[in-house]
């Protein structure tokens, strides 16, 4: 046997001369619908087909296949236990692999089970014209309440998916899907396929979120069946963040919803104009958008444009601490109201602790409190906890006297 030096650990090292029909007997990973003959399997871009006699982390001998482009091999790599046994497959460089391993959820899964949330029996997947499935809310459900939380099923490298060939790349996605527990599996072929051609790459590319994972800053694909079953709005009523270190979704609404009404999410960021948000749901998504925010009349229209505009404009003089241009309490607030008037409930954390800083920049600890509790739950919602402004915010409200941003101005000129 020989060992190559950039080795995985993870995995006994036998040379791929080991013939398939010998791998698949050590370790019958496959259902007999994945044909891997159709993958290339010739020595020269396969890197390590190796045999686990016994499996440490990984359920299946990982499947590697090397990207001359990437000058990297990229992996599949599954463990079934993963989740209380929903699964996870990966596909990412052997470099990369540790981004995932070192999440808490993997290194230690049990305090990472993921609880369904009380509001997930408050709505249910329904047929919405013009949108496939979408999910409708079956009672009220309150600002802020936590609707979902889920593991995805598969997370691909974004570097893998631009380099790896197409051919090896719908090859690797075979096995990882294939790998998956039966009932994820079937959850996965559930999806909806936007753009036909593969169909699981389709698949991915119409469901996949983006995301961290661990303590990396590279981005991934992440799969999620049941939180890819809200449908888009421009001005949505629900947010998700993804957790890097508890590897799971979690998706929240950010205004009260009343029975009957769908609940959806933004595909895009917040403060794009009606044509960048049609001509980017189109080139990336393929559909025609037709929320409200996209259907208004023209003079709505051009009304929405100019106050996205003024967004931008008031979040660039509160950000720059400097030259202070048109920042202050006043403006801060404006820039909360022109984001209630625009129905981004989804987007307020940013302008909340805009006014929570300036509050806190002037000395004012009721005020400064006030916007800091308000960001605290919008933040929680559409970032999670462990970013870093909820916990200044959450500074700011215990103490705002301690807080870097208190009396900032008057301390600087003394
Ligand atoms: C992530 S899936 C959402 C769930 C999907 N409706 C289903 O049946 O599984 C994204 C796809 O849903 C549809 N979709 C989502 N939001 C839409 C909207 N606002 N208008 C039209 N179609 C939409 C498009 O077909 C899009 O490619």
């Amino acid at each position: 046997f020989t060992t190559s030096p950039n080795a995985d650990p993870s995995t006994c090292q036998i040379p791929f001369l080991i013939p398939p029909a010998f791998q698949r007997s050590c370790a019958p990973f496959l259902s007999p619908t994945v044909d891997l003959e159709s993958t290339p399997q010739d020595a020269s871009n396969i890197s390590s087909a190796l045999i686990r006699s016994l499996p440490t982390l990984w359920s299946h001998e990982p499947y590697c296949v090397h990207s001359p482009s990437a000058r990297t091999t990229f992996c599949v790599y599954t463990r079934t236990p993963f989740a209380s046994g929903r699964g996870l497959s990966i596909i990412c460089s052997r470099e990369a692999l540790s981004q995932v391993t070192s999440a808490s959820a993997f290194r230690n899964p049990e305090p990472w089970t993921v609880a369904r949330p009380a509001a997930a029996g408050k709505y249910t997947a329904t047929p919405i014209p013009n949108k496939g499935l979408g999910n409708v809310a079956t009672a009220a459900i309150s600002q802020y309440e936590e609707l979902h939380a889920e593991t995805p099923l598969l997370l691909v490298q974004d570097t893998a998916m631009q380099h790896v060939e197409w051919d090896v790349l719908f090859g690797m996605l075979r096995v990882a899907v294939e790998r998956l527990p039966d009932k994820s599996r079937r959850r996965f072929m559930e999806l909806h396929g936007q753009f036909g051609g593969d169909p699981l790459y389709d698949r991915i590319n119409t469901n996949a979120f983006n995301g961290k994972v661990g303590s990396g800053s590279e981005s991934w694909w992440t799969v999620m069946p049941e939180s890819s079953r809200f449908n888009h709005d421009c001005r949505p009523n629900a947010v998700y963040h993804f957790d890097p270190q508890g590897l799971t979704q979690h998706i929240h609404t950010v205004r009260p919803i009343a029975p009957g009404e769908e609940i959806t999410v933004s595909y895009l960021i917040p403060t794009l104009t009606h044509a960048e948000r049609h001509q980017k749901l189109k080139a990336e998504w393929g559909f025609q958008c037709d929320c409200a925010a996209c259907n208004a009349a023209p003079w709505a229209v051009e009304l929405s444009d100019a106050r996205l505009s003024l967004i931008s404009k008031l979040e660039g003089h509160l950000d720059d601490i400097l030259s202070r241009n048109d920042a202050s309490t006043a403006s801060a607030e404006l820039l909360v109201s022109l984001y209630e008037s625009e129905r981004l409930d989804g987007a307020m954390a940013d302008a909340y602790v805009f006014v929570a800083l300036e509050w806190a920049y002037v000395a004012n600890a009721e005020k400064a409190r006030q916007w800091a509790d308000k960001a605290m739950a919008a933040i929680g919602a559409l970032r999670g906890p462990w970013n870093e402004w909820y916990q200044s915010m959450a500074k700011l409200l215990v103490e705002p006297e301690g807080s870097p941003a208190w009396d900032y101005f008057a301390r600087k000129k003394a």
